[in-house]
């Protein structure tokens, strides 16, 4: 056994042997982080980080395997049901009632001369609201062998029509392997997501949460029906399922590995991200800029963009973060478009004094809101790199995240 003085101190072989095993361990990570970054998504609830994981994985050609596929198929169909629920629930808070205390003579004031007493709707023509659900609904029986003649050309959805459709809803099935969607859904989904109440309490969505995909989903109702349905990409960037836990994908870029990190950014889920803060190369904080009229999911009292801003100023002043680079991005861009024309940024943000149905100086505000928090107290200053993005647009994320991980 060997022991000499160091420098006044005693030092031994096992404290050598120490010391040359925590230089490897040093010299392994350093080579490792020469050959690999780590890419942290950060952020709150619904901000878009899993989707731009799968725009990732579009770009870098780590395909969807089958089983992937079935997933978003079967979630394709659970986000129609449990989205329409999610909405038919909010209702009361909303102060809308589907079927009317009083009966359908509200909707028909003029009487009942087209005689379609016992309706609490009309539709127009077809039972299922439009020939395109008509045709599908048809082939689909076609196929299973069915009798097409039952389908009628109906006036109207009649209060016990309704009251069945909302049952099919509130007992939505999940979907087993391979199994096609139930046909009796499409024309309760399609019924339903034209109703004028329904449509109304989608144009309050902000005031409920509501899932932000319904439109993308609904609009694609008959083609999601078709026989032999299997999801588009488009498809699958719209599909919602709030993460759970902790997702690592590795992308070969050029002559390094980029490791994406993606987290939950449900409140429950923020206490998991922790275990992922060591050796992040660059946080990619993603934040949805239609959330500025937003009540949260897990909390209607508060707003979706304020909980963003106090996640943002923790993880930029956190000491796990002084030397990580901060990628800001400013998502949902298209539904902020829409939206800020007639939902006024003050209401949500009384000291915004821009020009209000303004996109851009909208998204001005932000910018600057972000990058001043960031600084905040700091004695240098930390560079915020800001990309205002569509993560469900592949073209364009393929241009940013070029720019992001150069
Ligand atoms: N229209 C539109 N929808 C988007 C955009 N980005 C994301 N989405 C949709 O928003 C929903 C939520 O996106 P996710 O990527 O699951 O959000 P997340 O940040 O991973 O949410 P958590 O896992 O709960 O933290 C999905 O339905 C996406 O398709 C966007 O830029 N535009
Ligand atoms: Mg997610």
């Amino acid at each position: 056994m060997g022991a000499c003085m160091s420098g006044g101190v005693m030092v031994t072989d096992k404290d050598r042997q120490l010391h040359r095993d925590a230089e490897k361990e040093l010299k392994a990570t350093k080579a490792k982080m020469d050959r690999e970054t780590k890419v942290l998504l950060l952020g709150a609830g619904d901000g878009g980080k899993s989707t731009i994981q799968k725009q990732m994985r579009i770009i870098h050609n780590v395909p969807f395997s089958a089983e992937e596929t079935e997933h978003f198929r079967q979630l394709v169909f659970d986000n129609l049901t449990r989205g329409l629920k999610t909405l038919l629930d909010a209702l009361p808070d909303l102060r809308l009632d589907l079927i009317p205390e009083s009966g359908y003579s509200e909707v028909y004031p003029d009487g009942d001369e087209e005689g379609r007493a016992g309706y609490v709707r009309h539709w127009g023509p077809g039972e299922f609201g439009g020939t395109v659900i008509a045709s599908t609904y048809k082939e689909r029986m076609v196929v299973q062998g069915l009798e097409t003649s039952s389908i009628k050309d109906g006036r109207g959805v009649s209060r016990d029509d309704l009251v069945a459709d909302l049952a099919l809803i509130e007992n939505a099935p999940d979907l087993r392997d391979g199994e096609e969607f139930p046909l009796e859904y499409l024309g309760a989904l399609s019924r339903l997501w034209r109703d004028p109440i329904v449509k109304e309490a989608w144009a309050k969505g902000n005031q409920a949460a509501l899932p932000e995909n319904l439109s993308y989903i609904f609009t694609a109702l008959p083609r999601l029906f078709a026989p032999g349905y299997t999801p588009s990409t488009q498809d699958i960037l719209h599909t919602r399922a709030r993460t759970i836990g902790i997702t690592e994908t590795r992308f070969r870029l050029g002559e390094k590995d980029m490791i994406m990190v993606d987290v939950g950014g449900q409140k429950s889920e923020r206490r998991k991200w922790i275990h992922c803060f060591q050796d992040v190369t660059s946080i990619l904080f993603v934040v949805s800029l239609s959330g500025y009229d937003q009540c949260m999911v897990e909390d209607r009292s508060a707003n979706q963009m304020q909980d963003a801003i106090t996640i943002w100023e923790s993880i930029c002043h956190s000491k796990w973060f002084k030397e990580t680079s901060v990628i800001l991005f400013l998502n949902k861009d298209d539904i902020f478009r829409q939206k800020i024309k007639s939902s006024p940024l003050k209401k949500h943000f009384p000291e915004y004094d821009g020009p209000e149905r303004n996109a851009e100086a909208g998204r001005e505000f932000f910018k600057i809101k972000f990058a001043r928090l960031a600084r905040k107290g700091r004695g240098k200053e930390r560079e915020v790199y800001v990309h205002v993005t569509t993560a469900t647009d592949t073209a364009m994320l393929t241009i940013v995240m070029a720019a992001v991980t150069a």
